[in-house]
């Protein structure tokens, strides 16, 4: 995509080994490894240590410290790396990028905890995200958000203004519509009202819009996934059986209406011990795995169950966001996942997914 020669401050530079040691980092999101074109300049300092920048096509800055360690081994010289998220894909609504649904087969799993981190963690990666909150059923965004009370605004009587949540752009069903008023609700109106604010927010330009659609998989959820321009969906659920059976609903659903299946995240995955340290696998092991195995769909991430979780929710605040809380590193590593599955999703000729039986 550029020259060869224009990414080179210095004509002493060694180009080839600089592009080979980005090309063999490997990590989930970055499976094969930092294409040359990400490459936006690098610059060689006197003492030889090497500045490289780059245009990461989706959200993964986070990542870019132990691109650096990589690099820097492998190439025996100092490397530093600075990395801006630049979505070149076209919109695929307004001026969104993409839209990805949070779903799950049943209620209760931790759905909405884990969109609004997701969101947290996407925008930490460098990307501009928003969150709609579409669960009719009990719109919890607002109060994941701290957003509880507030009053929705319109610009010129048209627009309604986002939400602004610490950086996300957040709108939820709750502000319009008395939860209670959800019971009777029909796939058409819930459809309807999910349109309407999509279409009379003023997102302005994002990257990411995360949607919390409402559990389960009946007449509702199926017209609301028909209704969006989803490029895809990430399926929540717990490991136990109950879950992974209604989960499996979900993805049959989604298939219906060819929305594709991200991935599963499995929440309350495991318990770690506050003593020993061990994993307790409290709800069941390895369901997630064997339903995404069945479905040729990855599991995107184990989140454990977590007391921070719960507290930072219900403080209204997002745990994603805090890069003191251990956790944090688990939802950034989903969030990178999912933006990079985004991508390769659509270049889908530079990887070639093998699914084996071990
Ligand atoms: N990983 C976790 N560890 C601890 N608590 C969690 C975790 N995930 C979610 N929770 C807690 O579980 C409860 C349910 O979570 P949440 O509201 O996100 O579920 P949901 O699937 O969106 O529910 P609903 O389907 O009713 O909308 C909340 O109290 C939340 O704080």
């Amino acid at each position: 995509m550029f020259g060869l020669s224009k990414l080179f401050s210095s004509k002493s530079v060694q180009k080839q080994p600089i592009i080979t040691a980005l090309a063999a980092y490997r990590s989930a999101a970055f499976a094969v490894g930092i294409d040359e074109s990400f490459i936006n300049t690098i610059t060689q300092n006197d003492d030889k240590s090497l500045h490289i920048k780059l245009t990461l096509p989706f959200a993964g800055q986070s990542e870019m410290p132990l691109v650096e360690q990589h690099v820097s081994e492998s190439l025996n010289v100092p490397v530093t790396i600075s990395a801006k998220v630049i979505i070149k894909e076209a919109a695929k609504f307004k001026a969104i990028k993409h839209i990805v649904l949070i779903a799950s087969g049943k209620g209760g799993v931790g759905k909405s905890t884990t969109a609004v981190n997701l969101a947290g963690a996407l925008k930490n990666e460098g990307a501009k995200v928003g969150i709609l909150d579409a669960d009719i059923y009990g719109p919890s965004i607002p109060m994941l958000l701290g957003l509880v009370g507030a009053e929705p605004v319109t610009k010129d009587n048209k627009q309604l203004q986002p939400f602004d949540a610490n950086g996300i752009k957040a709108q939820s069903i709750g502000f319009l519509v008395p939860s209670d008023d959800a019971t009777v609700w029909r796939g058409p109106m819930a459809s309807g009202a999910l349109s309407q604010l999509l279409n009379e927010t003023d997102w302005g330009e994002l990257d990411y819009l995360i949607v919390d659609m409402p559990p389960g998989t009946g007449d509702i959820q199926l017209t609301m996934s028909q209704k969006v321009p989803a490029s895809g969906t990430v399926i929540v659920t717990t490991p136990q059986d109950l879950a992974l059976a209604d989960a499996q609903k979900g993805i049959a659903m989604f298939n219906k209406v060819n929305v594709p299946v991200l991935g599963l995240i499995e929440n309350m995955s495991h318990y770690i011990c506050t003593h020993c340290g061990e994993a307790n696998h409290v709800f069941g092991k390895d369901g997630a795995q064997k339903l995404a195995h069945k479905h040729g769909v990855p599991v995107l991430s184990h989140i454990p169950l977590a007391i921070d979780i719960r507290e930072y929710s219900e403080q209204g605040k997002l745990i994603a966001s805090d890069n003191d809380a251990a956790i944090s590193k688990t939802y950034s590593a989903a969030a990178r996942l999912i933006a990079s599955t985004l991508y390769y999703q659509q270049h889908h000729n530079a990887i070639e997914i093998v699914i084996t039986e071990d």
